[in-house]
């Protein structure tokens, strides 16, 4: 039976790869132990460096256990492939884990540095997610599956100037417009590098950051850092797309990877000419920090949280009525003449429709850092959303709801990064090897 994905929409529990290189098997009937995958199947082998085992159901599920001796749950077992057509960490559904990392180049590191990293990087992340263990390991993670890791790299702005490859940076990176209601913090914005890591289990997320960390040596430094996480997989009784922090249902009207355009909004196409030809398959990732005013959120009564939104909290309904996945009619009113999704409501002012068909694929982790001075939580959502050209996503949404947005009140962004992440690698080469050696 297919369930529904917050990121790709609905997902068959059919095929073993998916488009987006999951190996989908999370979502099939669990495996207790390799005894009862044996009874049910056939083990059939080891794969990785870790002594992985890897059995067959009569079902066609696998389950990928630890030394052969164990089934890992499915949460454990479930791989995404790391080379393809695009990056990994994209269209894959949303991780429990998260980690966004900027890395700046060190002083007098240049192309051929950058080129060493990515090589080295783009192998770490293969190896990682395949679930292997690399030589020298810090043994943080073992014992896991690759447990859905999976590692996304990008370029800023800077990073062309430092590497003498400002003759490619696509038009595509210019600075974001800076936006009336930002407080951003420049010391957590941009970078000349991004790392992306999601996975379904925090130390196997915590062993791809150290990893990478490590292997940037002295060729870059972390600039900033921040961490995050969305719901386990299986705390709900069924699939359903997530919550964020201030309790609403988040990423319902998410493009789906079947929209026969999805492609074209969110991937550089192949033949993209002139600076972008190396982004082919690639896409332009936005991060905000945005912080959420969680007192002042939970203050107001539900009802006017709603038409903040214009969906119904317990189950992310429109306000004009149906399910959670009934378009929003944004022309109906109520009994009393008032329009049923408010003028200022998020959902309203953030519609394709609204903005000349402008779409981005929103992937975010919430964060919380702690309780401030103040009493308040220093909590919100990392906000990753993904397309084809910000000047056609992020850019002339966030324009408008920085002009009167319902939610401003109760949010604040304090930190934005923009960045190139080309395509993905295929067998044998690293990822951005087209830019950094074409
Ligand atoms: C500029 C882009 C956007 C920012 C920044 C943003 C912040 C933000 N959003 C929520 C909560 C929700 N957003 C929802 C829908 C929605 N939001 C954006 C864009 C930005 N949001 C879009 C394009 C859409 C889809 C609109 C549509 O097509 O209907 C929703 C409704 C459910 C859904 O469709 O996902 C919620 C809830 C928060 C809390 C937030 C900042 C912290
Ligand atoms: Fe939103």
């Amino acid at each position: 039976m297919p369930v529904s994905n917050p990121v790709t929409g609905p997902v068959s529990d059919g095929s073993p790869a998916s488009d987006s290189g999951h190996l989908d098997i999370s979502r099939r009937r669990l495996l207790g132990t390799v005894g009862a995958a044996g009874a049910a199947g056939l083990v059939i082998g080891a794969a990785g460096g870790a002594g992985i085992a890897t059995a067959v159901s009569d079902d066609g599920s696998v389950t990928t256990g630890a030394g052969g001796s164990r089934a890992l749950t499915s949460v454990g077992s479930t791989e995404v492939v790391f080379h393809g057509r695009h990056q990994p960490g994209i269209t894959t559904p949303l991780q429990a884990r998260g980690h966004l990392v900027a890395f700046d180049l060190a002083a007098g590191a240049g192309r051929k540095e950058a080129a060493a990293l990515l090589r080295r990087w783009s192998a770490t992340a293969r190896t990682l997610m395949a679930g292997e263990v690399p030589s020298g390991d810090t043994g943080i993670a073992l014992d896991a599956g690759p447990s859905s890791l999976t590692v996304t790299f990008g370029f800023g702005r800077t990073f062309f100037d430092r590497t003498g490859l400002a003759a490619r940076r696509p038009a595509q990176l210019d600075p974001l417009p800076a936006f009336s209601s930002d407080a951003v913090d420049p010391k957590r914005s941009e970078g000349d590098l991004w790392v992306q890591i999601g996975a379904d289990d925090a130390l196997v997320a915590f062993h791809a950051l150290r990893a990478l960390q490590k292997d940037a040596g002295d060729a870059a430094r972390v600039r900033w850092q921040m961490n995050g996480f969305n719901r386990s997989a299986g705390a709900t009784a069924r699939p359903m797309t997530a919550r964020n922090l201030m309790g609403q249902v988040d990423g319902t009207n998410n493009p789906k990877t079947t929209d026969p355009d999805f492609d074209r909004r969110i991937f550089v196409p192949t033949g993209a000419t002139g600076a972008q030809d190396w982004m082919a398959g690639g896409s332009y990732a936005v991060v905000r920090r945005i912080r959420m005013l969680l007192d002042d959120w939970e203050g107001l009564p539900r009802e006017r949280q709603e038409r903040v939104i214009g969906r119904r909290k317990a189950d992310g309904a429109p306000l004009s009525g149906g399910s959670e996945t009934t378009p929003l009619d944004l022309d109906k009113r109520g009994p009393d003449g008032k329009l049923a999704i408010p003028d200022n409501a998020h959902a309203r002012i953030s519609a394709p429709e609204q903005n000349g068909g402008a779409a981005m694929l929103r992937r975010p982790f919430s964060f919380h850092d702690g309780i401030g001075a103040d009493g308040t939580p220093d909590a919100g959502l990392l906000f990753v959303c993904w397309q084809a050209d910000p000047l056609r996503g992020f850019v002339p949404v966030q324009r408008k709801l920085d002009r009167g947005d319902a939610l401003s009140p109760f949010i604040r962004h304090e930190s934005s990064g923009l960045f190139a992440v080309p395509g993905g690698a295929a067998e044998g080469e690293y990822v951005g090897q087209r830019l950094l050696e074409g």
